[in-house]
């Protein structure tokens, strides 16, 4: 087992990563003082709770934990206010109280579902990330939590850090291609703003990590929670350092929201966004080079590098005008200068944007 630690003082807490951690959950509720008294509440999505609940369920309650569950549905379109509701309903139903704790078993979506309903419910109860996705390694570390509204992604939310993360590799196995795919974007992007070494550490071994090598999949997963944790402990509520972990995430979530959640994944749409990003850094002066890595990486892992034409251009104009990032009239937007190095241009021209999504709806991803 590997261990991490994100370091907010007298809130820090600890990332395990390893293989089989999903059956030591009740000795690590227990190390880190999950309540036996208080009702615990299970959060997991359909495809998750299939495999994983019935185990997790069993373990617990076996060490005492009075343990209570729901599943949504899985997907994007679980990241709503009505889906919130019904995970705020059941909390009650299941008399959660100050001392419970919710517990995400599951992808990004039921984490940032469930860490909100934590954040909400009674002004804030204990919440633990256990991750089953590749993508989560980015999610379930740092304490962005949120639903989306139809008009724009993320934007009903919270800051609110978990007691723990558990992250059990093993249950990466299970995991369709496209999720591998999508998952592989943020790995990818805490390559692209903190660390050209992994960069080509990623290039060399993609055919790997696509065919989910535990070995090579265990070191990527700690290298990019080991960035997101550096970053999140200088800078936990993105007064600065923290929105380079948006690289790509301006168009991307733009595209999520005009295409309607669900359609790309949102590692598809940041990959397409982070091809955009690197246009952009190069017209601004950053070696070619940037362009060139940047999308040979994505079309070697599988992912997407243009807009699907139909996409409509004002809508996506529109939805980036809604960013949290679009402030006082300007659009800050995460640059790339050089592999492993980016900077927060604080009004980026939305001409240079607007071509460049322009520039994008043409590519095709062939060489
Ligand atoms: N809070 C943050 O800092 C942060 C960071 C990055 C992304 N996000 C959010 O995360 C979400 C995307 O997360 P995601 O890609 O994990 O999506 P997801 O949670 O929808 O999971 C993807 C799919 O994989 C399935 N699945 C999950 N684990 C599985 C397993 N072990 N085996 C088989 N199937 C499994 C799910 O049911 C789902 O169908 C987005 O909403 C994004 O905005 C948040
Ligand atoms: O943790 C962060 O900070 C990130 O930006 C990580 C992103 O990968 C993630 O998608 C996040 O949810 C985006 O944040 P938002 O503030 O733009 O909604
Ligand atoms: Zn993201």
């Amino acid at each position: 087992m590997r261990e991490l630690t994100v370091d907010l003082g007298d809130r820090s807490y600890p990332i395990y990563i390893g293989e089989g951690l999903l059956h030591r959950a009740a000795e690590l509720f227990a190390k880190h003082g999950v309540s036996l008294k208080s009702p615990l509440m299970i959060v997991s999505d359909a495809n998750v709770a299939d495999t994983y609940l019935g185990p997790l369920e069993e373990q617990l309650r076996s060490a005492g934990y009075l343990t209570v569950s729901i599943t949504v549905p899985s997907g994007e379109s679980s990241k709503s206010l009505s889906v919130f509701e019904s995970v705020i309903t059941k909390a009650l139903e299941a008399g959660l109280d100050r001392h419970s704790t919710i517990v995400a078993l599951g992808g990004g979506v039921v984490g940032d579902l469930a860490g909100y309903a934590a954040a909400a419910y009674m002004r804030g109860i204990r919440f633990i990330q256990i991750p089953t996705t590749i993508l989560a390694h980015d999610s379930s570390v740092g304490g962005k939590v949120a639903v989306n509204h139809p008009l724009a992604k993320n934007i009903i939310g919270a800051f609110h850090q978990p007691e723990i993360v558990l992250y059990d590799l093993q249950t990466l196995q299970t995991l369709p291609g496209r999720e591998v795919r999508s998952g592989l974007a943020e790995v990818i992007k805490h390559g692209l703003i903190w660390d050209a070494g992994f960069v080509s550490w990623i290039e060399e071994n993609m055919a790997k990590l696509l065919s989910l090598d535990p070995e090579s999949l265990g070191y990527a997963l700690y290298k990019g929670c080991s960035v997101k944790a550096e970053v999140v402990s200088k800078d936990e509520r993105e007064q600065d350092l923290r929105a380079i972990l948006n690289l790509g995430h301006t168009i991307g979530h733009a595209l999520e929201a005009v295409a309607g959640y669900g359609e790309l994944t949102h590692g598809e749409a940041i990959a397409i966004g982070m091809v955009g990003s690197a246009r952009i850094g190069v017209e601004l002066g950053a070696p070619e080079e940037v362009y060139e890595v940047t999308r040979r990486l994505f079309i070697s892992c599988g992912l997407p590098v243009g807009i699907p034409a139909h996409y409509d251009t004002d809508a996506i104009m529109s939805a980036m005008m809604r960013d949290k990032k679009f402030k006082e009239g300007r659009m800050v937007f995460v640059v790339p200068t050089a592999i492993g190095r980016v900077e927060i241009d604080k009004n980026m021209s939305a001409d240079l944007v607007r071509r460049t999504v322009e520039q994008l709806k043409g590519e095709t991803g062939q060489a």
